[in-house]
């Protein structure tokens, strides 16, 4: 298998999809370049399956194209879309070895027996499933299973790759061992991936870009720092990462800085460009600070700590004032074990520019 790839860019236009009363897809254009890797991340039917479905060819959009490179193959049959892919359930075939399971798609190919041979041994190694090629699939664990799934997906060179939950099977473990194999095996043959999950940590970790589904639609699409630093809506800051969402009413904006009026009186300062009117403040749990005696901050809040959780490397810390409830993340470094306890006072803080000011 050579390792120079031959991905692809894959456009999609305005692809709708109903399935009787039900708008699974609602007009989905997007752009993904070639050697790139996307994730659709979205909740339990946002269409993420369906678009994926429509992208591999097993479901045809009642409305929009989809290109790979140039060419249009909204109408092609899976089998001519050159596409690769690994699903959750996406089985080998049980009844051949590992090295007939991968040659399978060289062998519809009519690829010359040789080379066949050498492909799939060339894809094993990438995989490092050397060595396996005369066992079968049921002598296999389930993460040696989906690695010789991924080695099928990749042997043919593939415009694309698709993946489907792919680790959703797997424990935790080995489920991050993969995912790392993925991602360097993706870069390595600079191969344009889809994947899709509902796993948040997954889609950060992995994505270039990802595309936040919510009905049907992409709601932001953008980098892993971006959708979680700069959410445009409540549900996309509330899907990705953990989140202290306040909402209020933009009061006395000018020169960068606002501040929004919540509806108990309390108010918060924000560096945001946000005109007045309806808004919600975000405060990520990790830019709340414990503050020391007499040191400022922009925001300042005197909490009675409800709850206290051992993360290992972070301290997790449900904090109440009045009838709200916030959430802050502290690393041992900054607040030892023990030092803030359930049922303490403290004074907590956070900077104007600590708050994302999301409009509407
Ligand atoms: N073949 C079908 N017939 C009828 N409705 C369907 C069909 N496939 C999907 N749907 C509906 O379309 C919507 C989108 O489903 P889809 O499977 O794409 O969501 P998803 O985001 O992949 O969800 P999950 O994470 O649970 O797999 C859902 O409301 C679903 O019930």
């Amino acid at each position: 298998m050579a390792t120079t790839s031959q991905s692809l860019p894959l456009s999609l236009a305005g692809i709708e999809k109903r399935f009787g009363a039900v708008t699974a897809i609602g007009g989905v254009d997007l752009a993904v370049e070639a050697g790139e890797f996307l994730t659709l991340l979205g909740p339990s039917g946002s269409g993420k399956t369906t678009l994926l479905k429509v992208i591999a060819g097993f479901e045809m959009p009642d409305r929009g194209t989809v290109r790979i490179g140039q060419a249009d193959i909204t109408r092609a049959p899976p089998g001519r879309r050159n596409i690769g892919m690994v699903f959750q359930n996406y089985a080998l075939f049980p009844h051949l070895t590992v090295e007939r399971n991968v040659a399978f798609p060289l062998a519809v190919r009519h690829v010359p027996r040789a080379e066949i041979g050498r492909r799939v041994q060339e894809a094993l190694a990438l995989v490092e499933l050397d060595g396996y090629q005369a066992r079968m699939p049921s002598q296999l664990s389930g993460g040696q299973q989906q690695r010789v799934a991924l080695a099928r997906a990749i042997v043919f060179n593939p415009g694309l790759l698709l993946l489907d939950e792919p680790f959703g099977a797997l424990d935790r473990r080995l489920r991050q061992q993969l995912q790392e194999e993925v991602r360097r095996l993706q870069r390595r043959l600079g191969l344009t991936a889809i994947f899709v999950t509902h796993d948040q940590e997954e889609a950060l970790l992995l994505s270039d870009r990802i595309a936040v589904m919510n009905g049907g639609a992409i709601e932001q699409l953008g980098p892993p720092h971006e959708i979680y630093a700069r959410p445009s809506t409540v549900f996309a800051a509330g899907f990705i990462g953990e989140s202290n969402l306040w909402r209020g009413t933009v009061a006395n904006a000018g020169h960068d800085r606002v501040t929004i009026a919540l509806d108990d009186g309390t108010r918060i300062l924000a560096e945001s460009t946000a005109t007045p009117g309806p808004a919600t403040a975000l405060v990520r749990p990790e830019r709340v600070r414990l503050l020391e005696d007499g040191e400022a901050a922009d925001n300042r809040l005197s909490v009675t700590v409800e709850e206290v959780s051992y993360l290992g490397q972070t301290q997790k810390y449900l904090l109440r004032s009045g009838d709200r409830v916030l959430t802050a993340v502290w690393t041992l470094a900054a607040v030892a074990v023990g030092r803030v306890k359930a049922g303490d006072t403290v004074a907590v803080g956070w900077q104007a520019a600590d708050v994302h000011v999301i409009a509407g």
